[in-house]
């Protein structure tokens, strides 16, 4: 099932067959430079990110791993304008980045649904706030919820839907006005394990129709290495970044692909680095990153 396409008020991004692999052709969609973040509160200073650098191409996927509290969030806050950059720079579309933007969907940890309103009123949410055609995107919102596995729960209120079905409600949320990037914060970690992996292969299945460019903060190294094109993994507080791997997995990529020798030993690898939570990369500029192959580790 294919999901309606729209023209967006910002850039539209061209589906590239190519897009997120060594030979995709697609420019840069987000440019993060020498960017640090000091929270001050008054009474205590926090650097949470240092000088971290790294471009994503326009529809690659890039996974963010670190250990718990090293500032992947707040990373992930500053590229949607929600979190105020301290130094530094990034530019989304080769424009700077100073404020939240419709050109950029966000998904976070709890799926955050109006409790009065229904799945399909729901997703229709931001469609009313940026005042766009309701009836199109009502088309638009029902082809995501065919996509998603949610046909016939259109008319439910959140209460009578588990924690998967909610997060496939925002996943359509930050997708039905079709955003150029999607911005994702640990989506599915409050979920149990076999819903997880199934948000995971449900993301996949979006993706494959509806090429995206997409960051995505994870603690879980299996699903950054099943989603991901890329993986940047971050040290501890003040975080940058250790290292940026390429997933040598093409796309459309395959379900059985985590039962690979190839892909245990990526995770073996990226595990080793977040648990060392160091390395000799501080302040480098990521983008160049190995491909990791079977055999072969990343620099
Ligand atoms: N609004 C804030 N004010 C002060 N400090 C903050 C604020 N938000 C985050 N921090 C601090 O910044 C650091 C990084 O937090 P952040 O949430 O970005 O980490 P994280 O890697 O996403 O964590 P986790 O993996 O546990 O979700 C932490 O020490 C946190 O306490």
């Amino acid at each position: 099932m294919s999901v309606a396409p729209l023209r967006t008020v910002d850039t539209q991004i061209v589906p590239d067959a190519g897009a997120g692999t060594e030979s995709g052709t697609a420019g840069t969609a987000i440019s993060v430079d020498g960017v640090r973040k000091i929270y001050d509160t008054g009474r205590e200073r926090t650097e949470a990110v240092s000088g971290v650098s790294f471009d994503v191409k326009r529809g690659e996927f890039v996974a963010i791993l670190g250990p718990s509290g090293c500032g992947k969030s707040t990373l992930l806050m500053m590229c949607g304008g929600l979190e105020s950059i301290t130094s530094g720079r990034i530019d989304i579309e080769g424009v700077a980045m100073t404020q939240p933007r419709p050109s950029i969907g966000v998904m976070f940890q709890d799926a955050s649904l109006l409790p009065w309103k229904t799945v399909l009123e729901n997703i229709l949410f931001p469609i009313k706030i940026l005042k766009r055609p309701m009836a199109e995107y009502t088309e638009r919102a029902r082809s995501l919820i065919d996509m998603v596995g949610l046909h016939g729960f259109e008319d439910k209120k959140p209460h009578q839907l588990s924690g998967g079905m909610r997060q496939r409600v925002a996943i359509c949320r930050a997708l039905v006005y079709d955003p150029d990037i999607l911005l994702m914060d640990e989506p599915f970690s409050a979920l149990d394990a076999i819903t997880r992996d199934e948000m995971g292969e449900a993301l996949l299945d979006i993706w494959e129709q509806y090429t995206k460019t997409a960051l995505f903060v994870t603690h879980s190294i299996r699903e950054a290495v099943l989603l991901a094109d890329r993986v940047l993994v971050m040290t501890r507080r003040p975080a940058t970044i250790v290292e940026d791997i390429r997933i040598p997995f093409g796309r459309p990529r395959p379900r059985d692909v985590s039962g690979s020798p190839e892909f245990n030993e990526i995770c073996v690898y990226l595990r080793s680095l977040i648990e060392s939570g160091h390395g000799a990369a501080q302040g480098r500029r990521s983008g160049d990153g190995p491909v990791l192959q079977p055999g072969r580790r990343g620099a």
